[in-house]
């Protein structure tokens, strides 16, 4: 089924609202391709999004999914999490699925490489599935780290439990980096989580009372997972006190392993919600 979209504003910032299956809906900001809402035929909003977000240009919206490119966290020379999350890109069009794209155009004062980056959305009454593709237009090649940083609204943190990482590996960036293996089968929220696992095989579920969110990914070979806690969130000027209890990111990334891209090459990673 063909996407209709429209365009509207929210908080003053244009968007483009899609409109899916069943009532199902995805508000996009140009502003960094950055999903801010995605409501599913149930009518129940499925991601966070801060109440004190900032969307004045070049700030970092608080919720949604933000697209970071390229480079994560601050693994690199640039802003922390980069630059595609805090400029404007353009809507190209929806049909079975909406198209946002950004040029190097206006990064190449930080970022001096050729590339084109899209944001691909497909919206059905109960999935939204979000493609991330990079191209390099130039003629050197260039690396880069990326992520869908994707906030997922919870209900209460408290009793909220993440599954399917089990046995899996990963660098504890709450921890000074550690690696290790989670050798439970559930994760819970009961302070700063701050994960980056490496290769999970298997999808994984968010549990938030009786709802249930599946997560799962292609390209992307890592999947970070983080909540501040208490502490860190009282820190963080753009989250209303108590917020962090109202969401778990699950963020599909590259991470670990950038990609090496040569002239003319493509990759692309997706990740899955339903
Ligand atoms: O506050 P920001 O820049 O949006 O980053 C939020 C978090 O993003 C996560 O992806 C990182 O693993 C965390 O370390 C980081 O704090």
């Amino acid at each position: 089924m063909s996407l209709r979209s429209t365009r509207v504003d929210h908080h003053g910032t244009p968007c483009t609202l899609l409109h899916g299956e069943g009532g199902a809906s995805a508000l996009v900001a140009l502003h960094g391709a950055h999903v801010l809402s995605w409501i599913s035929a149930d009518g129940r909003e499925r991601l966070f999004l801060g109440q004190r977000a900032c969307y004045d240009e070049g700030a970092a919206i608080r919720g949604g999914v933000p697209v970071i490119f390229p480079q994560f966290a601050g693994r690199g020379p640039l802003r922390k999490h980069g630059f595609a999350r805090t400029l404007p890109w353009r809507f190209v069009g929806a049909d079975e699925r909406a198209v946002f794209e950004l040029d190097s155009g206006p990064a190449t004062a930080s970022w001096p490489h050729a590339f084109t980056v899209r944001l691909y959305i497909r919206l059905d009454a109960t999935t939204l599935d979000l493609e991330l593709e990079v191209d390099n237009n130039g003629s050197s090649g260039f690396a880069f780290t990326a992520a869908l940083h994707t906030y997922l609204a919870v209900d209460a943190l408290d009793t909220t439990t993440l599954h399917g990482l089990r046995d899996c590996r990963y660098e504890d960036s709450a921890n000074g980096g550690a690696i290790l293996r989670q050798e439970d089968e559930l994760l819970r929220f009961d302070g700063e989580v701050d994960r980056i696992y490496s290769s999970p095989s298997r999808s994984i579920e968010l549990r938030d009372g009786p709802r249930r969110t599946t997560i799962g990914q292609r390209g992307f070979a890592d999947t970070v997972v983080w909540n501040p806690g208490s502490a860190l969130a009282a820190s963080i000027g753009d989250l209303a006190p108590d917020e962090y209890r109202r969401f778990v990111c699950v963020e599909a990334g590259q991470v670990l392993q950038p990609v090496q891209l040569v002239p003319g090459g493509r990759w692309s990673g997706a990740q899955h919600l339903r």
